[in-house]
């Protein structure tokens, strides 16, 4: 049996550990909120994140980070991106207290907002090399609403050390829930994060009325941004072809269970970006991540229309009808 540290219990830190859970493992889920780990320890269920879903008898929660981590072969990380550094500091801390060394793992996508920073390198930044051996990455079309009811899901788990991603692997493979391994951590990481940029796109296109040839066109040259800017931070590109590329991308934008779509949706109904945060009361990562990358468009000379032109939309007042015109009346070009 492994003993597993989820940090997180929003919609996928409970999802994961409710699967591995289910499979026999030790899990136990930290929240930051006392009410929060009572609830699941004492009533099965996460009411605020996964309504109506029945958690795992064996499932433990507790709002003290330190008692999580105790004796944890793997810590996983699933709180939202911005999250992510402050809740390092503080199993930094816990970890050197313990002189105790683990697997890390996270399960976030998005970048780090002022730094560009991809998680897996906020990580390494603030836990000292000497507590832990192997950093690996939950990448891969996933829903926490769908794998909370057991429908079938298979992820990917990116990472350079083989030994990482399959303890990782074991821990949550079931007949419902097929993890494969690959050994692209940036490509992983980066697949989870420039997805729900498009996903927000193809949202908007449903929202405005538009139907399966427009999503299908946004989604494939949204792949090809996506593999540009992945192959410009160091990613393999062949990890775009995967389940943390095309198939996250898939899931993404074309599900009513994605934040990412829903948030594009709204928008496109005329709310404001703050309002649509407001109503979602779940992170939306890719209204931040879309900055890093307009930023990453001119650091390495890319060309990302439709990245453009949606933080033109979202941040600058353009209109999406507007947007739509730009992109489709673009000087033609090979398909390239
Ligand atoms: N939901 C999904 O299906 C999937 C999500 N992801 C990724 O997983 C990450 C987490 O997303 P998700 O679970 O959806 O997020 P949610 O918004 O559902 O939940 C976030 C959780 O993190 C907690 N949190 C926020 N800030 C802190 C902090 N500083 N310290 C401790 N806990 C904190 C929140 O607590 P509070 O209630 O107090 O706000 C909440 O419990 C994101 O990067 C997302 O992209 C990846 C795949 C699937
Ligand atoms: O990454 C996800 C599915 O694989 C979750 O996407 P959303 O945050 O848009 O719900």
């Amino acid at each position: 049996m492994t003993k597993i540290a989820v940090l997180g219990a929003g919609s996928w830190g409970t999802a994961l550990a409710n699967t591995m859970a289910k499979n026999g493992q030790q899990v136990m889920i930290w929240s930051h909120k006392a009410d929060q780990a009572a609830e699941i320890n004492e009533r099965h269920q996460n009411d605020r994140y996964l309504p109506g879903a029945k958690l795992e008898d064996n499932l433990q929660a507790t709002d003290q980070m330190a008692a999580a981590v105790s004796g944890a072969d793997i810590v996983l990380f699933v709180v939202p991106t911005k999250a992510i550094r402050q809740v390092a500091k503080q199993l930094a801390a816990i970890l050197l207290a313990n002189k105790q060394s683990v697997i890390l793992a996270h399960a976030a996508k998005g970048l780090e907002q002022k730094t560009h920073l991809r998680i897996s390198q906020m990580l390494v930044e603030e836990i000292p090399a000497d507590c832990y051996s192997g950093l690996a990455v939950i990448s891969g079309p996933s829903h926490a609403e769908d794998v909370v009811k057991g429908d079938l899901t298979a992820i990917s788990i990116g990472s350079n050390d083989v030994r990482a991603a399959e303890a990782l692997q074991g821990a949550l493979a079931n007949a419902h829930f097929r993890p494969y391994t690959n050994h692209d951590l940036i490509g992983s990481e980066l697949g989870g994060a420039l997805k729900n940029i498009i996903a927000i796109g193809s949202g908007m296109l449903i929202g405005k009325g538009y139907g399966a040839n427009a999503q299908a066109a946004l989604l494939t040259r949204g792949l090809v941004e996506i593999r540009e800017v992945g192959q410009a931070l160091g990613a393999q590109p062949e990890t775009f072809l995967g389940l943390a590329g095309i198939g996250d991308l898939i899931v993404t934008g074309m599900s009513p269970n994605s934040r990412n779509y829903r948030a594009g949706v709204a928008l496109a109904s005329g709310k404001p970006l703050a309002q649509v945060e407001e109503e979602m009361g779940m992170v939306i990562e890719g209204v931040n991540t879309i900055k890093a990358v307009v930023d990453f468009e001119k650091e390495y000379d890319l060309d990302l229309p439709i990245t453009r032109t949606l933080y033109q939309v979202i941040y600058e007042g353009k209109t999406i009808d507007q947007g739509i015109n730009d992109l489709m009346t673009r000087p033609l070009k090979a398909e390239d």
